[in-house]
């Protein structure tokens, strides 16, 4: 096995991430489901559908042909959205080497399920591969990483030596890469977020302002932390890259597809409509779903995400939607459990 490096996937993520390895000098091979995208990388150096303006490495190689792409790979990136993930992981164990180290870059959760992408690689992988297992997530539009512009993110796994030989790989002096152990509250933060960059967009569609944006940012972050730590998850991971460094550039980018989403639906367009004109994966839309059955499971309130559920799926207004959360009960900020160490005398 060499060094060699498989990227599943040809959308704009996948590509800025082959495009960033390949100009690092690792020999990397995508794979694209469409012979439109092959033809493009391989022969015309740009993916102009996804990444329009970033110029591939000629030595970048793409192919249609999973087995061709994965064979003799040190290690197999995962650039594909979420829903896609359990079908492609199916279709390439076969395939990979029983040593690679397998890489999400996907920011979502299960609909059915409700798994994390981990859970789903032990479902069909087994429970010992987590051990060849990481997840990448952070702040990280592939529009700016493609412009080699600085750029942070996170590398979480279950083994140390994994997350650092993935930090290892990625790491460039525009690219930044952390590792964090808890691999849990990395995958809650990244595909969570997305939830409340749709409900952001939304009050952006009905022409609300920065106050309204700031509150959502922030009592979005209280109610993903608050299911993250019924889950199990260490509450300083959404401190971090993957918990409030996502959730500012999704919630404020031009690049968000989900802050985009929401603002069409703000301004009064279907979801359907809304999805068919943006054309590109919006994962906010499946994860708003699954995460309306976390919270249900974990018994925890989660009324930003409960709210955008009803709007996207309920045909709830989302001028309601608003009004609903503006006159909730009255309640303290933070939670009584945290309130152990700062708490007023009873
Ligand atoms: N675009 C970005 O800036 C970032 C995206 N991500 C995550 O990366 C993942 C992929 O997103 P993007 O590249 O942005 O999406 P995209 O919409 O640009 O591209 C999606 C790619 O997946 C393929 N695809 C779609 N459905 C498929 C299926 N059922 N089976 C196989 N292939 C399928 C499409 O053909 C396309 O090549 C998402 O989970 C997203 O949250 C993470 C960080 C940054
Ligand atoms: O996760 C992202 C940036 O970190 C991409 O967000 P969007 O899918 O909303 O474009």
């Amino acid at each position: 096995m060499g060094n060699k490096i498989a990227i599943l996937g040809a959308g704009s993520w996948a590509t800025a991430l082959a495009a960033l390895l390949s100009k690092k000098g690792y020999p990397v091979m995508m794979w694209a489901r469409s012979q439109e995208q092959v033809t493009q990388i391989n022969n015309f150096q740009e993916n102009t559908r996804y990444l329009p303006g970033v110029f591939l490495p000629p030595q970048l190689m793409a192919s249609t042909n999973l087995e061709e792409v994965v064979s003799d790979c040190k290690t197999v990136i995962f650039g594909t959205p979420s829903h896609a993930f359990r079908k492609i992981l199916q279709e390439v164990l076969p395939y990979v080497h029983k040593e690679a180290v397998f890489v999400n870059t996907a920011k979502g959760i299960e609909e059915d399920s409700l798994y994390r992408m981990s859970e789903v690689f032990m479902q069909e992988a087994g429970t010992q591969s987590l051990s060849r297992y990481a997840a990448i997530s952070g702040p990280s539009h592939a529009e700016e990483v493609g412009q080699n512009l600085p750029t942070t993110v996170v590398v979480a796994a279950k083994e140390k030596i994994v997350a650092e030989q993935v930090q290892d790989i990625f790491m460039t002096d525009m690219f930044r890469v952390y590792t964090n152990p808890d691999l849990l509250g990395v995958e809650l933060g990244g595909a969570l977020k997305n939830i409340i960059a749709l409900g952001t967009g939304i009050s952006d569609g009905l022409g609300f302002g920065d106050n309204t944006k700031a509150a959502l940012m922030t009592r979005g972050l209280a109610e993903i932390t608050r299911l993250g730590i019924a889950m199990g998850a260490n509450p300083l991971t959404f401190a971090g890259l993957a918990g409030v460094g996502d959730l500012i550039v999704t919630c404020t980018s031009v690049h968000s597809r989900n802050r985009r989403a929401g603002i069409e639906i703000g301004r009064g367009k279907s979801l359907q409509e809304t999805l068919s004109g943006i054309n590109m994966v919006v994962e906010g839309v499946r994860t708003t779903a699954g995460a309306h059955g976390l919270a249900q499971r974990y018994d925890v309130k989660m009324p930003i995400t409960e709210l955008t559920y009803e709007v996207l799926f309920k045909g709830l207004a989302p001028l309601t939607a608003v009004n609903k959360l503006m006159t909730r009960l009255k309640t303290h900020e933070v939670e009584e459990v945290a309130l152990a160490a700062v708490n007023w005398t009873k």
